[in-house]
């Protein structure tokens, strides 16, 4: 179930720049919680930068990050990579099988990941045993992709956040991640923030989208004001793609 009041994620007059470069400008807005939110925007538009604030792979020059009511800097690095996972366009592997992929993060926070438990995340991503013991490095962009978010699910994560996941996909296979997560999203009520270039799939997929331009957000609420935007700006970006 939705909460505004107590979104998962909430920013706070936001800034973020690199070499007195604003990168990111005053952002304020709210995350809702258990839904999915795209955010969509032109290329350079602050997209990644934003997301990697989320999980404080950076933090901001000024302003103030909340996750579920928290600051973000009261978390334990730790705890914050656990409860905010996040999936990147590449899928970075490490060499070795698909169970040493899963296996290394928990291990590296001091625990162990039995065989069973890796194929039970496994199965959720719609992979089954035969990819365990597999050598990474033979996995299709498709299969890469879900080892990614199977590996981010064994930290049962409550913010999952997806950074362009299927923009180097054919369409089948983009079409079967964006199923996976919708699945994700319903059964596991986590919270998914989605980087995505197709307008079509932020309409599809996203319950709320945000529109960013230029360090700025320009528009957000529900996916249909893709449709029908506020301001020249986004029009002319829907209109163009660009
Ligand atoms: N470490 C950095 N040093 C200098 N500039 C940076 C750095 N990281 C990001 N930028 C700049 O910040 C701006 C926003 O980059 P960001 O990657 O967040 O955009 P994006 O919307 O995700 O773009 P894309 O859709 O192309 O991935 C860009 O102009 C980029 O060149």
């Amino acid at each position: 179930m939705s909460n505004l009041y107590h979104p998962a994620i909430h920013f706070q007059r936001v800034n973020y720049s690199i070499n007195d470069t604003n990168i990111l400008t005053n952002i304020t807005g709210s995350f809702p919680d258990g839904k999915i939110t795209t955010l969509a925007g032109p290329s350079g538009a602050g997209k990644s930068t934003l997301l990697k604030l989320c999980n404080g792979l950076i933090s901001p020059t000024s302003g103030n990050i909340y996750i579920h009511g928290k600051h973000i800097q009261e978390y334990k690095p730790v705890d914050l990579r656990r409860s905010v996972g996040i999936a990147l366009q590449n899928a970075p592997m490490i060499r070795g099988s698909v169970f040493r992929n899963m296996a290394l993060p928990f291990e590296l926070a001091g625990k162990k990941l039995t065989e069973q438990e890796a194929l039970s995340f496994l199965e959720d991503v719609g992979l089954d045993k035969s990819f365990l013991h597999r050598d990474s490095k033979d996995l299709s962009g498709g299969q890469r992709q879900k080892v990614s978010i199977a590996r981010t699910l064994v930290n049962r994560p409550r913010i999952l956040l997806l950074d362009e996941i299927t923009a180097s996909l054919d369409q089948n296979s983009s079409k079967d991640i964006e199923q996976l997560i919708v699945d994700i999203n319903r059964t596991y009520d986590v919270t998914i923030i989605w980087i995505t270039h197709h307008l079509e799939q932020a309409m599809t997929i996203g319950h709320y989208t945000w529109v960013l331009m230029n360090g700025k957000v320009i528009e957000t609420g529900e996916s249909s004001l893709l449709e029908s935007p506020k301001t020249d700006e986004v029009k002319r970006f829907v209109e163009g793609g660009t």
